[in-house]
């Protein structure tokens, strides 16, 4: 199928366009539908199972799952291109993929002769592509409800797999489940109500039949939780909210937001799962919510059998910052922390604050806080009045520090490398009453660039590397932008890190310097996705492939969303 039949088809779904009470575009389709592109039998029926899951992270020839492994280092040990010859990386396919709408996913690329790529992007598109060919085999598109309520646009950052099927989040919060091999739906399970301002916006991952998933809708006071559901038929296997209500006061437990709307991090020896945790609600009014507001803003670690909450470890107690903590959390075993004489399994985070906090995956205790990936200014300092027109300046602002954007751990260098926004923001608090389904932030956010001291005047975004055994900010590159960085990180074995820029560059650095050895122009269009990349063992070439095109609470720069596959021959 040509760029332009392919193209027809995605406008055949796109027929609804819609606005949403906060201004974002939702293209989505009246009906849900499955089309088949090309030839649906070149996907070989051999089905993903729970050791291919569990290997994935060593595996070369394939991406199983959002962020590569079940502990999330987005590494890859594919080997074929190095710092040294990845001047040669060249675009080999550039494929019409989006929809107009949010770019934000990971596709995956399940091992086989031709592997097939399995991509999604807002709102609710997936397609099974032969990456080897560039061709589409199967689209399907999710019938979204008209009355969906989202507060950062039609996000969709991926799906996860599991045997013959592909799950992917939707944004009426549900899950629904395709024949991997068809594209036919078999099953879906709503998880919330969608009136009520719930969302799903994430990858959700599975693990030995049972799929895991989070809520969206903190910024419509909804209260935040995790479920499981049984991969083979979506019955639902346990649901805990987030909050304890016992820890909270009076009926603010209600509105407590406290969603975890990004993928969550499996410990497979504890069987444990750690979540990112989003801010309370409402976001900026604190006088309805006294006390701690337990457990918002950290992470959250929870027995992946049963749901019981085991520990929390929280990032910004009684938050009126919106500090969101979303980005996934990364899972270490035996990280040597050779200045305390310790070898320990930990989790990283590096939230809206601007540390990363390293913490005990057994106790979830406080084990080292980095050095600041970026300016911190009055944060926490300020005491919050809910007067109208009360206001404070603030870094870093509500989009971070880090925000959702997943970054990546290398083994070799032993860095983790994030996305850190440098940015001043002023808060304006006010009372607002709560209404179902409606916006409760309780204030707004402007952005207060005057306020940035000199020295960081155009730099917003930077890519940081830290050392999650010691808190120190090994490297940092300042990007060239006068806006965020908004997609993920991805490592090599062979010592490279590559991110995008919102000017549309892909970037290559030397992990250990934080160099610069590869520059992409994808276009212009940002880059809001993260990287992934295979070795095809039948082409002896290793890909790396990003989805470009503008994102959620971005929204910037023109629509000329694409796939782009780049490859590289041994
Ligand atoms: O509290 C929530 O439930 C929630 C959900 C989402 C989302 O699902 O995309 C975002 C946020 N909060 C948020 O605070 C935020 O800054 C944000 C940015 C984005 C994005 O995709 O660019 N999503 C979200």
């Amino acid at each position: 199928m040509s760029i332009e039949e392919d193209r027809a088809v995605q406008a055949a779904q796109d027929t609804v366009v819609r606005e949403t009470d906060n201004g974002y575009r939702v293209l989505g389709a009246p009906e849900k539908s499955v089309t088949h592109q090309h030839d649906i039998d070149r996907i070989p029926r051999e089905d993903v199972t729970q050791e291919m899951l569990s290997n994935s992270g060593e595996n070369a020839e394939c991406w199983l799952m959002y962020g590569g492994n079940y502990e999330q280092h987005r590494y890859t040990t594919a080997d074929v291109i190095t710092p040294e010859n990845v001047d040669d990386l060249e675009l080999e396919h550039e494929m019409r993929v989006g929809s107009g709408s949010s770019m934000e996913g990971t596709p995956l690329v399940i091992p086989g002769d031709p592997p097939v790529m399995y991509q999604s992007n807002g709102p609710n598109h997936v397609k099974a592509i032969d990456p080897r060919a560039g061709d589409v085999l199967w689209s399907y598109t999710y019938a979204v409800p008209s009355d969906v309520v989202l507060c950062c646009d039609d996000n969709n950052r991926g799906v996860a797999v599991w045997k013959d099927k592909i799950f992917m989040c939707t944004l009426d919060s549900g899950v629904v489940a395709l024949d991997r091999y068809t594209g036919e739906e078999v099953w879906y399970t709503s998880t919330a109500d969608h009136e009520r301002g719930y969302s799903a916006t994430w990858a959700p991952i599975v693990h030995d039949g049972t799929l895991y998933t989070g809520s969206a809708g903190g910024e419509y006071g909804v209260r935040g939780f995790h479920t499981a559901l049984d991969a083979e038929t979506g019955e639902q296997l346990w649901f805990t909210h987030t909050c304890p209500e016992e820890e909270w006061v009076g009926e603010s437990i209600n509105q407590a937001a406290g969603t975890n709307w990004m993928t969550a991090t499996l410990d497979e020896e504890r069987n444990r799962l750690y979540l990112p945790i989003g801010n309370p609600g409402p976001d900026f009014d604190g006088s309805v919510r006294p006390g701690p507001n337990r457990n918002t803003c950290g992470t959250l670690c929870l027995d992946a059998e049963t749901g019981e909450r085991l520990w929390f470890h929280q990032e910004s107690p009684h938050d009126v910052w919106d500090y969101d903590s979303a980005c996934p959390r990364v899972f270490i075993r035996d990280l040597e922390i050779a200045h305390r004489n310790q070898t320990k399994d930990v989790v990283v985070d590096a939230g809206k604050t601007g540390w990363a906090y390293t913490v005990d995956a057994e106790t979830g205790e406080l084990i080292e806080r980095s050095e600041p990936g970026v300016q911190q200014l009055n944060m926490f300092r300020m005491i919050p009045h809910i007067d109208e027109g009360r206001r404070g300046t603030f870094m870093p602002g509500g989009m971070g520090g880090n925000d959702w954007q997943p970054p990546a751990y290398s083994p070799e260098t032993r860095l983790i490398y994030y996305k850190m926004h440098n940015n001043a923001q002023e808060a304006w608090w006010r009372f607002e009453e709560f209404e179902e389904g409606k916006k409760y932030w309780g204030g707004i956010l402007e952005d207060e660039t005057e306020a940035m001291p000199d020295e960081y005047n155009g730099h917003i975004a930077s890519i940081v590397a830290i050392d999650p055994a010691t808190g120190e900010r090994v490297w940092r590159d300042w990007i060239d932008s006068d806006t965020y960085l908004w997609g993920g990180s991805m490592a090599t074995a062979t010592g490279l890190v590559f991110a995008g820029t919102q000017n549309g560059d892909l970037i290559a650095y030397d992990g250990e310097t934080g160099e610069r050895v590869w520059e992409f122009d994808c276009g212009d269009a940002p880059l809001s996705a993260s990287p992934m990349s295979w070795y095809d063992p039948g082409t002896e070439k290793q890909y790396i492939a990003i989805q470009v095109g503008g994102s959620g609470w971005l929204r910037r720069g023109k629509r000329d969303d694409r796939l782009l596959i780049f490859s590289m021959a041994a």
